[in-house]
């Protein structure tokens, strides 16, 4: 990967001509442009973060990495779900944006921006000042969700089939997905889906990541941490499992000290933090704090969470999130117990390619505040891909071996929620 030197551009981009617009160019505008440069981007808000982030990369076709938080530089991972390469047997398939552009708005003002001081960069910087359209008009575009009866019927069929494993003792939880496809009349505006994402989920972290050589755009707000090292080398990561809806049957919204959970929503969720203790166990770290299991609104739905926190400078172990990292993924919440063994029944009873969806995203080594660079990676649920005009919602649901495939269906379809109510 080469290194190019950045060029700082404090307070937005000079103006190149009279406008006042140019000197203040939006979200849009560096998207738009990424767009029509064929380059890969990156647009996310922290959790209970106001701060927009965006990034563009110069790389046409994007390097695949293994997630090595230590020796990569600032920019953004994108993981599939499978991201082992299967002829080295590691995990490779991770694909890099590297910070080329970076800015940051606040409020949708730029408050920061960086570009590469390269050919590349001096292109990127004359294609955005020469935009004229940046106030894109709201379209009207409408929308058809294809019928997926089909995928109901393979759905249920899989769930008991896995309930019927799962009671002979095959394993004891799996993780099955659907997807979900809607046509739109046009290609819909990627930026304004993000912004109605993160006013409607302040406490998620919301994100578009637009990968050309794909000809896809990914769009989520998810509420699962994966792994986080912030800038004084605090780790954490999240065990999320468990889920029922915010709200009562008349609407009204539900306390979360007054949720109810279940017995088997209660052994769901435990089986993820022993998951990721087994995998501390692995390291043999003991210095965790653990904190939990607590009901957690994430939009439309609660969960059942528990955080786990390290002080990598306290146990001097500088490279944890990236061990850790290695070790969780794909975790039990999207995946299931033993691992192996529920990857595998993923793999021959889903019927499509999961590709981004339940594999990890975030940015690393950036910095979101003075305090220095942070690597924050976030579980890829509550997502859609988006190729043209055509968008596939993805959906999962834990199981076991007390699981009614009704009820999963049903709880996959509230969990496409999260996505289509911004739409719709
Ligand atoms: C797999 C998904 O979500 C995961 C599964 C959950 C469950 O089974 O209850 C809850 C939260 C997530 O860890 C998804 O949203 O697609």
């Amino acid at each position: 990967m080469q290194s190019d030197s950045v060029s700082t551009i404090t307070r937005a981009m000079q103006a190149t001509d009279s406008s006042q617009r140019i000197g203040q160019p939006t979200p849009t505008d560096f998207w738009e442009t990424a767009y029509t440069l064929g380059l890969p981007a990156a647009l996310w808000r922290l959790p209970n973060q106001r701060h927009k982030h965006l990034i563009v990369s110069f790389d046409e076709t994007l390097p695949r990495v293994s997630a090595d938080l230590e020796e990569l530089p600032a920019g953004f991972l994108i993981s599939p779900f499978d991201n082992l390469n299967t002829e080295t047997e590691t995990p490779a398939q991770t694909l890099f944006l590297r910070a080329d552009v970076q800015a940051v708005f606040s409020e949708n003002a730029p408050t920061a921006t960086s570009i590469a001081d390269t050919e590349a960069g001096n292109r990127f910087q004359q294609t955005i000042a020469s935009r004229t359209d940046n106030q894109r008009t709201d379209q009207e575009i409408t929308f058809v969700t294809l019928p997926d009866a089909g995928t109901e019927q393979e759905y249920v069929t899989n769930v008991a089939e896995a309930v019927e494993a799962m009671q002979r003792g095959e394993f004891r939880k799996v993780v099955l997905a659907r997807t979900k496809q809607l046509c739109f009349s046009d290609a819909p505006n990627a930026v304004a889906l993000f912004d109605k994402l993160c006013q409607k989920y302040p406490t998620a972290f919301v994100s578009a990541v637009s990968i050309p050589e794909k000809g896809q755009i990914w769009i989520s707000a998810t509420p699962e941490r994966l792994v986080s090292v912030d800038a004084v080398g605090i780790f954490r990561t999240n065990a999320l499992a468990g889920t029922q809806s915010a709200f009562e049957a008349d609407g009204t919204p539900k306390l979360p000290q007054d949720a109810m959970w279940s017995q088997k929503e209660i052994e769901e969720q435990a089986i993820v933090c022993r998951y990721i203790i087994e995998c501390f166990k692995k390291i043999r770290l003991r210095e965790y704090i653990e904190e939990g299991p607590q009901t957690v609104i994430a939009g439309n739905l609660m969960h059942l969470g528990t955080s786990f926190t390290v002080d990598t400078q306290a146990v001097r172990y500088p490279q944890l999130g990236t061990v850790m990292l290695r070790l969780l993924h794909p975790t039990s919440a999207v995946c299931g117990t033993p691992r192996d063994l529920a990857f595998s029944f993923i793999k021959q009873h889903e019927s499509y390619d999961r590709e981004f969806y339940s594999g990890f995203l975030g940015p690393v080594n950036i910095s979101t505040n003075d305090a220095g660079p942070a690597s924050d990676l976030f579980v890829h649920i509550r997502c859609m891909k988006l190729e043209g005009n055509l968008a596939t919602l993805y959906a999962g649901a834990g199981l076991t071996e007390y699981s009614i495939p009704e009820r999963e269906w049903q709880e996959t379809e509230m969990k496409c929620q999260t996505l289509l109510s911004v739409i719709q």
